[in-house]
């Protein structure tokens, strides 16, 4: 080992080595304070590593995510584009090519054909709950962390739903529509309390046992099917079938994610099975329900309402949608059938649950960026090294994302075996495996030396060198 240099020489030194050229193979500078400091358990204070100088961060946020996210990042002094919309694939691609972390709802498409362009890109932030929009698969074989929210926003679709069982039950979507065309329409029949009413939850997850809580406390029944046995609240009660949920509720409401599994489980089958008279609610996603099922279900009569807030295609922007290429299948049937109530993808839009998710995954994010830290990420080994402290000098932080496969520990150690490794931890997911060490008594040389014999293993996905 050579002997220590002063660590303020390292940027410059790495500048001419080209090593700092790609935020995933890369070393970096380490500035002393920031708003991560906040969230450190310890009062003592701790070294916030980040993989660059501060301005080298570029970090694109698509979707109008919330501002929250945005004052994070910005005292972060990261780079950060933000745009209100999703973007088409080919403009996509050509902005991705540029960050090292992007920030999504659920409209973004992440494909491997979007991603194998992305080669800079080291984490994605999905600002929702929902990951079916990103190939999660092939951002994991690439190095690439995917974090979401995973409760931030499951209040809201619980409310949201309340209320749409309750606007269903008396058919406030057409009253509201006959009025504001100056139409007065005072009726009760067929318009009935929620009261002793049963409502089936497809999926009893975050969203779907919060909704049973709110719904037990306006006097319904609750049965719920899920694919796993949950705990039941209150006096909910699961059942062992979905045909046994659909055949005994007055209310079925969808809140499964969006899988193989899940493609189309509502469709004509399975609306012969519901109650006749009964309502859906779908506010998971699209691809749950078969449109033209639902569209022939409710001209016959066989129920009574549906709400929808997810389409099998959304547009990637507001404005008017019903003419265009982004023109949503079906939309014109759904139209014109009564009491059929729908929300352009709001279940999880209030101003609450879009600034808690801001702050969750803006958080998450730069944790990962300036640490390491992938705790939360839904694709990718979770792994976390306490954070460094202020006075630890001549410190470098590996990580290094490689294949799952024998012998890569002893290469790595074979590494670090002459430096004093001051912790190390390292876990696996499927093919990917993560391993964080803190190697202390290294100098700049040390840390290109560390660098290019990691990055050179046949092991090796992504190695980045905090400091
Ligand atoms: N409309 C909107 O704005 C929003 C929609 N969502 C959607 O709601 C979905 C559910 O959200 P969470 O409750 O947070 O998810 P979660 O993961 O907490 O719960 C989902 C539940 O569905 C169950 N499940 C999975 N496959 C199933 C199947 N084939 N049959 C029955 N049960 C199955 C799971 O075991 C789990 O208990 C999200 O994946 C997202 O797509 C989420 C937030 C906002
Ligand atoms: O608010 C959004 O953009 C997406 C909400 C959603 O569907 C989710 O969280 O999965």
């Amino acid at each position: 080992m050579s002997a220590p240099q002063p660590i303020s020489n390292l940027t410059q030194a790495f500048e001419k080595t080209g090593l700092s050229s790609s935020p995933r193979n890369t070393v970096s500078t380490s500035p002393t304070t920031s708003y991560m400091d906040q969230y450190k358990p310890s009062s003592k204070a701790s070294k916030t590593l980040k993989p660059f100088s501060t301005g080298d961060v570029k970090i694109l946020l698509l979707e109008n995510v919330n501002q929250t996210a945005l004052d994070i990042f910005g005292q972060q002094g990261y780079q950060v584009e933000f745009l209100k919309t999703s973007l088409p694939e080919e403009e996509l691609i050509e902005k991705i090519k540029d960050v090292h972390a992007i920030g999504i709802r659920s409209k973004t498409r992440l494909t491997e054909n979007v991603l194998k362009h992305a080669k800079h890109l080291v984490a994605i932030g999905c600002f929702c709950i929902g990951t079916n929009q990103v190939d999660l698969e092939f951002a994991a074989k690439s190095g690439i962390a995917v974090f979401n929210s995973p409760f931030s926003n499951s209040r809201s679709v619980a409310e949201l739903t309340i209320a749409e069982i309750i606007a269903l039950s008396r058919e406030l979507g057409d009253r509201n529509m006959e009025l504001h065309n100056g139409f007065w329409n005072k009726k009760s029949a067929r318009c009935w309390e929620v009261r002793g009413k049963t409502l089936g939850i497809v999926g009893y997850g975050h969203i779907g046992s919060q909704l049973s809580v709110l719904a037990e406390s306006l006097g319904m029944n609750v049965l719920y099917y899920d694919v796993t046995m949950i705990m039941s609240l209150g006096n909910s009660k699961q059942v062992g079938s979905l045909a046994e949920l659909l055949n005994n509720s007055d209310f079925i409401s969808l809140h499964v994610p969006e899988t193989p599994d899940t493609k189309q489980m509502i469709s004509t089958p399975q609306l012969a099975e519901m109650k006749d008279g009964a309502y859906l609610i779908n506010n998971s996603r699209g691809t749950v329900v078969d449109l033209p099922a639902l569209i022939d279900a409710l001209k016959i009569g066989k129920l009574a309402g549906a709400c929808i807030d997810v389409y099998p295609k959304e547009p990637r922007a507001n404005g008017p949608h019903f003419n265009g290429d982004e023109l949503l299948p079906f939309i014109d049937e759904l139209k014109s059938l009564k009491n059929v109530i729908l929300t352009p993808h709001i279940g999880g839009s209030t101003e609450e649950a879009q600034s808690a998710i801001g702050i969750e995954v803006g958080t998450v994010l730069s944790k990962y960026l300036n640490e390491g830290a992938s705790v939360g990420a839904v694709n990718f080994p979770e792994v976390s090294l306490r954070p460094l402290d202020l006075d630890e000098q001549n410190v470098c932080r590996i990580l290094y994302i490689h294949h799952n496969v024998p012998g890569v520990l002893k290469t790595v150690n074979q590494i670090l075996s002459d430096y004093n490794i001051e912790k190390q931890f390292s876990d696996s997911r499927g093919d990917i495996a993560y391993l964080m060490a803190d190697v202390s008594g290294v100098n700049s040389d040390d840390i290109k030396n560390l660098y290019t014999e990691l990055e050179a293993t046949s092991y090796n996905i992504s190695t980045r060198l905090l400091y």
